[in-house]
Parts: structure tokens; sequence; C-alpha cells
């Protein structure tokens, strides 16, 4: 079944200056695609436009179909019953998803309440059973933090605990472990492979590396300056890359990371 259906997807801003052109993928139940691009090239716009989620000033055309949904136009209403439970986002910054002033498990049980019905005993079991499933430790001790009282990585899982509260079919991550260290960085990609996997979700996987990407999808699309320049799989880019653009980000990859030397 096609989760997410993109059609010639354009979004431009309202005096008219083009950002995405015409971009096309399908995206099925349980499977993954790979958004790469340097910064600037759109991979943000198409994260946000897929969850009617563009910022005021931008308009889209062309279609967004997401579990037979049409996005594009949609009033807001309709859209936010597909929003965590059909879709859900996890972005670079985990504070952008994070209330400074509420506590973390205050947090996750929003959600829980909200879409599992969760109350009293069972909601502080999800609570605990939620952040234990992102492998934060003494979830209990999380749950009564606040947001500044716990590591970038730490938050990043909390973020991600609380989009994957209401079970959504499609994870969509626009950069989510750009801001973290290596090492944590490293972790957090387990993290999310792992969940996909168990949870069969369909991934849409947003980075400017191409290391990164290569860790998390095999399909890919390559955009630059708004436009979708190469798509394939990955083994395919890595081999043969069609357009020097992608042969550009290839050839800085591999300087880089040895470990892409795959072929
Ligand atoms: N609200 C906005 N108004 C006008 N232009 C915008 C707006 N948001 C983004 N843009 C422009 O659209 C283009 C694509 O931005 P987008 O954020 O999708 O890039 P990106 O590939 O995600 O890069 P990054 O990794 O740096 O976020 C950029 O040229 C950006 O300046």
């Amino acid at each position: 079944m096609t989760l997410l259906s993109v059609s010639e997807l354009s979004v431009a801003t309202r005096d008219g200056l083009p950002l995405l052109h015409t971009l096309s993928f399908d995206l099925a139940a349980g499977e993954r695609l790979g958004l790469i691009g340097e910064s600037g090239s759109g991979k943000s716009l198409t994260a946000f436009a897929v969850t009617g989620l563009l910022p005021t000033g931008l308009v889209s055309t062309g279609s967004v179909l997401l579990a037979g949904t049409q996005v594009i136009g949609a009033a807001e209403r309709s859209l936010v019953p597909l929003r965590g439970r059909v879709a859900a986002v996890v972005f670079q910054d985990p504070l952008t998803a994070l209330d400074p002033l509420m506590r973390l498990g205050d947090q996750v049980a929003e959600p829980l309440r909200r879409h599992q019905g969760l109350r009293g005993a069972q909601l502080r079991a999800g609570i605990v059973a939620a952040l234990a499933e992102v492998s934060l430790p003494d979830p209990e001790r999380i749950a009564s933090a606040y947001p500044h009282e716990i590591s970038g990585g730490q938050r990043q899982r909390v973020a991600i605990a609380i989009a994957l509260a209401c079970r959504p079919e499609l994870l969509i991550a626009d950069e989510p472990t750009t801001a973290l260290d290596v090492t944590v960085q490293a972790d957090v990609l387990d993290l999310l492979d792992r969940i996909v996997a168990e949870r069969g979700m369909a991934l849409l996987f947003v980075s400017h590396d191409l290391a990164v990407v290569a860790r998390m999808t095999d399909r890919v699309i390559v955009l630059r300056a708004g436009v979708a320049v190469e798509r394939g799989t990955l083994t395919a880019l890595l081999s043969a890359p069609q357009h020097p653009y992608t042969a550009e980000l290839v050839r800085s990859a591999r300087t880089l990371d040895h470990a892409l030397d795959i072929s």
C-alpha cells in the first residue's frame, strides 16, 4: 500500500520565487527513502510540505497524498488527525519539539493520553515504557526532569519517544543527529534503525550527510537547488553516480568516511 504519494510537488514564496520544483516520489508502508542534498536544497521544505507544516508565506502546489488524504490545500483541521498518528516528525534540534518549562514525563504523556486514551497508572506505565523503548537509562528520573537537565542526545531520544507515542506509520526524520556529537549520533541512528524495523514503519530520512543516509536507507533522492537531480539505490549511486553533483557528494563523503568504500 502506498502510504505517501508525492506528485509534482512544488514550493514557492508568495511572490513567486521557486524553492522546490515538481518533486515526485512514493513511499509504501515499511519502505525507507533518503533525501540528500546540501544546505538550502529543499530537504526541510519537502518534510514540511508533506505534513502540511510549511511556514506561512510559502505556497505549495502539486499533490501529496498521505494515507489517501490530500495534504496540499487541505484545511488544518483535516490534517491534525494525520499528524502523529500517520506521520510524525523528528527535527534536528530536539528543543523545537520540547517545552522547556514542562517535565519530560508530562510531555510524553500528552500524546499517550490524547491518542491512546491512557490514564492514571496505565499512563504512568506508558510514559516509562516509552522512555525505556528509546533506551533512556533510569526512565523514572528522566520523566521527572526538565529538558535542560538532560544531555542533547537524551533530549533527542525523548523527542523520538514523543514522535513515536502515537504509533505513526511513517517517521520523517529531518537531520535528526546533525546537532549531536559523533558517538551520540551513531547511537541515535542505531536506535531509529531498530525501532523503525521493529515497528515496520516507513521512514523518510533527510540529511546532508551521505554516510548517515547510507546507514539508514537504501533508496535515495538527491536534491539540488530544489530539483531532484538523481534518484536510485545507494549502491548504484555510490558506484556510478550519474549527475556531476551526486559524484561530488560521493567524492567528498568518501574523503570524510572511508566506510563508504563499498564498491
Ligand atoms: N520561510 C521561508 N521563506 C523563504 N524562503 C525559505 C523559507 N524557508 C526556506 N526557504 C528557502 O528555501 C530553500 C530550501 O530550504 P530548506 O530549509 O528546505 O533547505 P534544506 O535542504 O533543508 O537545508 P538545511 O539543511 O540548511 O535546512 C532555501 O533556499 C531557503 O532559504
